[in-house]
């Protein structure tokens, strides 16, 4: 038995969600640069869930389940309100989701109606969560959800206490668009390896979040803000970035296990992250993107990833740093959720081997003789 580190090109399962081909993502087989120009993040959550895209009718339904589904437990919110004010956004989050299970009575009913229905209200609620938990920890109070039609526009709302522009609806819309699912990628491998022990679906939302919130996975969109943070201006770039590298430092934000030459949801936040840069006065943030790119591809051959310039647009829609991953979560739960459902409809135990290289013919030693 030989290991192969970090699973590097193990096919662990069969999905028929996204998928990955010489550098090509698609959604059910929809290619996402059709998607990112096209598709509200409601159709494609539809999209995920049920396989095709909805039609105007099965989409209004949807729009109104989630609104119908966005509000949690005063239970839950009286406990975001005990967390310490400087938690971790993406810890407040994993505890938060964790706790919704115990005020859902269906949450340990494992037919896939009921799964279907957990995965609109975890939809749904992730979003009221994170905004709640932003306003609280600044001494506000939360804001409920206006029904507003997508989900980019009632999260933007809850979180501001504020009817949110076009402009960012539509930013924000598409975000959700680029990051809703990604194959096997590391938290949904953990939702499916937890569910596959036929655990409930608050389980394995609690597990892939646990595993976003990392800044090898999801937790980059934030640590690529705080470089740009650090690095301060443009001039300072170069010398910052080969500094870094020198020291054999990674660049975050960069780098992907399957795409070697590119992702391909990168060029449309640079897009997005060029004309808001650019319209909010913050250009500055684009230009130290832009030559960071230029730096670490002719220094390094390493391409930015979905996290690269993402941080620079949900800077522009004032977002403070420390959401950018739980915004990522409000995305991928449509793709967590979706995963499950399939994993749940075809499921078997998830259970690989180790190939062990520890000490072996040890014999035990009384305590007293070591
Ligand atoms: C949504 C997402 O999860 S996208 C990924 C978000 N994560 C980041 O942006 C963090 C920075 N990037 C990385 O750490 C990696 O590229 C990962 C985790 C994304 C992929 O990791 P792996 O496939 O395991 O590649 P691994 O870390 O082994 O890197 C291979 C080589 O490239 C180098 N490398 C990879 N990424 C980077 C980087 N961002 N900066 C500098 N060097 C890098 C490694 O140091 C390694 O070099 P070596 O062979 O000389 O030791
Ligand atoms: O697929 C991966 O390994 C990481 C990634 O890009 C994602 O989850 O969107």
């Amino acid at each position: 038995m030989t290991a192969t580190k970090g699973l590097e090109g193990i096919v662990a399962t069969t999905s028929s969600i996204s998928s990955i081909v010489d550098g090509v993502l698609t959604y059910r087989g929809l290619d996402i640069d059709d998607l990112a120009e096209n598709a509200s993040f409601e159709e494609v959550i539809y999209l995920l869930w049920f396989g095709k895209l909805p039609n105007q009718s099965e989409l209004d339904q949807l729009r109104s389940d989630l609104n119908a589904s966005s509000a949690i437990p005063d239970q839950v919110l009286e406990q975001i309100k005990l967390y310490p004010k400087d938690t971790n956004s993406m810890a407040a989050l994993r505890t938060a989701v964790s706790s919704l299970a115990l005020y859902d009575d269906e949450a340990n009913d494992m037919s896939r109606e009921a799964n279907v229905r957990k995965a609109i209200k975890l939809q749904a609620q992730i979003p009221t969560l994170i905004a709640a938990f932003a306003r609280i920890r600044e001494g506000k109070e939360p804001v409920a959800s206006k029904g507003l039609p997508s989900l980019a526009a009632n999260f933007l709302y809850m979180l501001t206490g504020k009817e949110p522009d076009e402009t960012a609806i539509t930013a924000l819309d598409k975000a959700l668009v680029l990051h809703a699912d990604h194959e096997l990628n590391a938290s949904t491998f953990a939702a499916r390896v937890t569910v596959a022990t036929l655990t409930d679906m608050y389980s394995g939302i609690t597990s892939a979040i646990g595993a976003l919130k990392g800044p090898l996975h999801g937790g980059a969109n934030e640590a690529v803000m705080a470089m740009l943070e650090d690095i301060g201006e443009v001039e300072n770039v170069v010398p910052y970035i080969n500094r870094k590298l020198e020291n054999k430092e990674k660049i975050m934000g960069f780098g992907h296990r399957v795409y070697k030459n590119g992702d391909p949801r990168a060029k449309h936040l640079q897009k997005m992250s060029q004309q808001l840069t650019q319209s909010t006065g913050l250009g500055k943030w684009y230009q130290m993107s832009i030559q960071i790119d230029e730096l670490v591809t002719s220094l390094k051959g390493l391409k930015p990833n979905v996290d690269f310039y993402s941080a620079s647009v949900y800077t522009t829609l004032g977002i403070p740093r420390d959401l950018f991953t739980p915004i990522f979560a409000i995305s991928r739960a449509s793709g967590w959720t979706a995963h499950i459902l399939e994993q749940y409809d075809n499921n078997r135990l998830i259970r690989p081997r180790a190939e062990y290289t520890g000490p072996t013919n040890q014999k035990y030693v009384p305590i007293n003789e070591r």
